[in-house]
């Protein structure tokens, strides 16, 4: 800047303009590689995985083949070789050089559905790096379903003009009998080894249906497809939510349809309105464009106006009879309604001028009608009428004992404000709000009375109710395009109006049963447990928020717990401490769930893995590189709903753990202390020591069983001290024929017989179950379906 200050004179902006040109997607990637996750080799390398990978899967699952997909990473000399191979649908001779070589190009973008892919970027930014880093180009071929042959092209991109550069293209023939397969030349190196094998890892976990193969130059790792997992379910493309559109885009939308009445535009444009939902968004327009009237209060029978008077001053050369005729029917009407807007009032006024005449054959024109509208406005929109209307509503809305004075004092504070600046008394609702606010602030220095926060929007709220919809006609579709402020309120409307949440049929979430059975395939853990939400809305797209946690078993108990991130079923590998998903797991109190959380906030810690997955059609990622989902609150308050459904089951089951803790301890203190005072017992007495076998299980409210024999007959006693009944499985392995048995079955499995009872016993009560064996065989007993601290087994 100081040189071209120093050295030009007043043709800076000409000088300037020289070396301005457009700069090309391309060129401008292939100088900030890093925000499309190629900001080094290691990283480059598990990016280019993930591109290739994600883009294989999608393809496949799209044309309702389940994915194979081969992965293999060669080192070539300073180099590294990744070819990824997929049975996908293949690619057609004319799209491969767009797709490979012309940044943002793809089929996802425009759609509104959920997939892996949504930039159109991936792939090729995976081609720029690789041709960046080792001048080579990109080795393609595909072969479409159906097809004998396959294509082959070597190409690269021209970062100048965004377009392939093909080097070469050529048909050849290839085995797989439809498929892709890429192969990339980069400058890279193996330090994300573990990242990659997460990926891969993390992949197969959440998508059952794909066999994954990796061969790398130390490992070479195979993710069977799970037995009968089929495709997730078709996903359809919906159009956009009315809930969450931005005005940009709304304004957009409003510019490009063929609608001209916005009922129309909504049913068109939006996914889950109809004529009825349309109508509540019309509504809720029109309170915002036109605003409400307010409806004052007709004068009553003991009020000292004379309705009748008012009309006929107001009406001249019609006639007595037709005049009186005319005031009489106003009267009337007024007698039938309590209230009356202007609107409603005009109506009246035609009412009855069309029932006159029909009487009388006078005809009352619109001069004679506004005058008698206005005349009796005067009466309707009168000082003391104005606050007589507004009084109950104060008075229903100010619930704290107010004195009646303040009461009056403030509806006629907020009457006043109807003045002639309020022609029709017609008011949006953020005017009446100021109205509430200055006439509380009046209120407060006149009557040194305190008019609180919550009292005004109550106020605000009553006499808002109160008031008459403006039914007159929308703006259309092109009028309001051309103005933001219209624009501005139909946004409004439509977000303030309830609209169904959007079809699900566009999602495809893993479902909370596959999340668990995921977490078991990955983790050796105690306790299990997920959660998968209804669908929300955000930016009018759809999404859904499922969580599963791991606890316990062979999970590392020291340091944090582990964090699995997932954004349409592909796991986010980096960027952890930016990902939204991480603050808000840090935004929980862990400790109300049972898990230490040092200083009580923060990642918790203990054996637990958390995984969360955001379902979307349009995914909110931080960057281009798709590491990390962004802060949008509604997705937000999502993912805490979903992870503390889980977590609850969590506090359940570790709550039950310490109690069983806690038992088994009292149970080892009295089984140690209770022979002991057996024995200072019979040492004291004299008298032959107690055997306390039994009385553990009732003084610990236990369900005991106890295995005896006398001569052939074997018998098993149980004996329920608990205080619920006990439905047992109680399974007696002996070496000899057991016969003559009480219920129960046996099995003989080499040489050995299993005789299996399944007793219920009520609380109190007992069974015997016995069968007779040979003299001397022994048994072995187990005994299910009671918890471990709750059962007593003794033979
Ligand atoms: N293996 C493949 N088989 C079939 N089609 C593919 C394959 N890879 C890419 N495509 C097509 O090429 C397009 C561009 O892929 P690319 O990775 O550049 O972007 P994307 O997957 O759409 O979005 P993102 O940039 O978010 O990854 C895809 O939208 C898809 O239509």
């Amino acid at each position: 800047m100081t040189s071209f200050q120093s050295t030009l004179g007043d043709g800076v902006a000409e000088e300037l303009a020289q070396n301005q040109r457009e700069i090309s997607i391309a060129e401008f990637f292939e100088k900030n590689k890093h925000m499309l996750g190629f900001d080094s080799g290691a990283r480059g390398l598990v990016t280019a995985v993930k591109e290739a990978v994600d883009n294989a899967l999608d393809a496949a699952e799209e044309a309702g083949i389940l994915p194979d997909i081969y992965v293999e990473i060669a080192e070539n000399g300073d180099y590294y070789t990744l070819v990824v191979e997929d049975n996908g649908p293949g690619i057609t001779k004319e799209q491969v050089p767009k797709v490979f070589g012309k940044l943002l190009y793809g089929s996802r973008f425009h759609s509104r559905e959920q997939t892996r892919g949504q930039q159109g970027i991936g792939i090729s930014a995976a081609v720029l790096y690789s041709q960046l880093t080792s001048g080579t180009p990109a080795k393609i071929t595909s072969r479409t379903k159906g097809s004998d042959t396959a294509e082959y092209f070597e190409l690269i991109i021209d970062t100048d003009t965004n377009e392939p550069e093909i080097q070469t293209a050529e048909t050849t023939s290839w085995d797989r009998t439809h498929g892709t397969r890429i192969e990339l030349e980069m400058e890279a190196n193996m330090r994300a080894r573990g990242q990659l094998h997460d990926y891969m890892e993390h992949t197969a976990v959440v998508n059952p249906h794909a066999r994954l193969e990796l061969r790398e130059p130390n490992a070479h790792e195979k993710y069977e497809r799970a037995e009968n997992a089929g495709l997730p379910a078709e996903t359809e493309e919906i159009r956009p939510h009315p809930h969450g559109v931005e005005l940009g885009a709304l304004i957009k939308m409003l510019g490009e349809t063929d609608s001209h009445s916005v009922s129309g535009f909504l049913q068109e444009e939006f996914t889950r309105v109809g004529a009825k939902t349309a109508d509540s968004i019309l509504d809720a327009f029109r309170d915002n464009h036109f605003g409400r009237e307010a409806a004052w209060q007709t004068p009553g029978a003991g009020d000292d106006v004379d309705v009748e008077a008012v009309v006929t001053d107001a009406i001249s050369n019609k006639g007595a009879a037709a005049t009186s005729a005319f005031a009489e029917h106003v009267e009337r009407a007024f007698a039938e309604r309590d209230r009356l807007s202007y609107t409603d009032l005009e109506a009246v006024v035609a009412n009855v001028s069309d029932t006159v005449e029909g009487e009388t054959g006078k005809s009352f024109g619109d001069t004679v009608q506004e005058n008698v509208v206005d005349a009796l406005w005067g009466v309707l929109a009168a000082d003391e009428n104005r606050t007589e209307s507004l009084y109950p509503f104060v008075d229903e809305a100010t619930t704290v004992q107010k004195g009646d004075a303040v009461v009056h004092g403030l509806a006629e504070r907020i009457a006043e404000k109807f003045d002639e600046e309020t022609p029709r008394a017609r008011v949006t609702r953020g005017t009446l709000e100021t109205f509430v606010e200055r006439a509380a602030e009046m209120t407060a220095d006149v009557e040194d009375a305190t008019v609180g926060e919550t009292a005004r929007e109550n106020v605000a709220d009553a006499i808002w109710a109160s008031m008459v919809r403006v039914e007159d006609d929308v703006p259309l579709v092109r009028e309001i395009a051309g103005e933001r402020d219209l624009a501005r309120d139909l946004l409004d409307a439509m977000t303030r109006t309830d609209v169904m949440a959007p079809p699900t049929d566009c999602l495809a979430p893993i479902t909370a049963e596959l999340v668990e059975a995921g977490l078991r395939k990955e983790y050796d853990a105690d306790f299990y447990a997920s959660a998968t939400r209804d669908a929300d809305v955000h930016g009018g797209d759809p999404f859904i928020v499922e969580a599963g946690i791991a606890y316990g078993g062979e999970l590392a108990a020291e340091g944090s717990v582990d964090l699995m991130r997932f954004a349409n079923r592909v796991p986010l590998v980096y960027q952890r401490g930016a990902c939204a998903t991480t603050q808000v797991i840090k935004n929980i109190g862990w400790r109300n769930y049972g898990l230490d959380q040092p200083g009580g906030s923060g990642m918790p810690s203990g054996p637990c893995v958390v995984m969360i997955h955001v379902a979307s059609t349009n995914v909110p990622f931080t960057s281009e590189s798709k590491d990390a989902l962004a802060n949008v609150p509604a997705i937000e308050d999502e993912i805490e709903l979903a992870v503390r459904e889980a977590a609850r089951d969590l506090k359940s089951y570790l709550k039950a753990q310490r109690s069983r803790q806690k038992r088994r301890q009292k149970q080892n203190v009295i089984a140690d202390i209770l022979p002991k005072m057996a024995h200072k017992v019979s040492e004291m007495t004299g008298r032959e020591e107690l055997v306390v076998d039994d009385s553990l299980a009732r003084i610990m409210n236990n369900v005991l069983v106890e295995r005896e024999s006398e001569g052939d007959t074997a018998r098993i006693v149980v004996e329920n001290h608990s205080g619920q009944s006990a439905d047992l499985d109680v399974t007696d392995i002996v070496t000899e024929e057991p016969t003559d048995l009480s219920d129960g079955t046996v099995v003989e499995m080499d040489g050995e017989w299993f005789v299996k009872w399944s007793p219920s016993v009520a609380s109190g009560d007992d069974a015997v179950l016995s069968y007779t064996v040979p003299d001397g065989s022994e048994g072995g007993l187990t005994v299910k379906g009671v918890d471990d601290e709750k059962l007593t087994v003794n033979q």
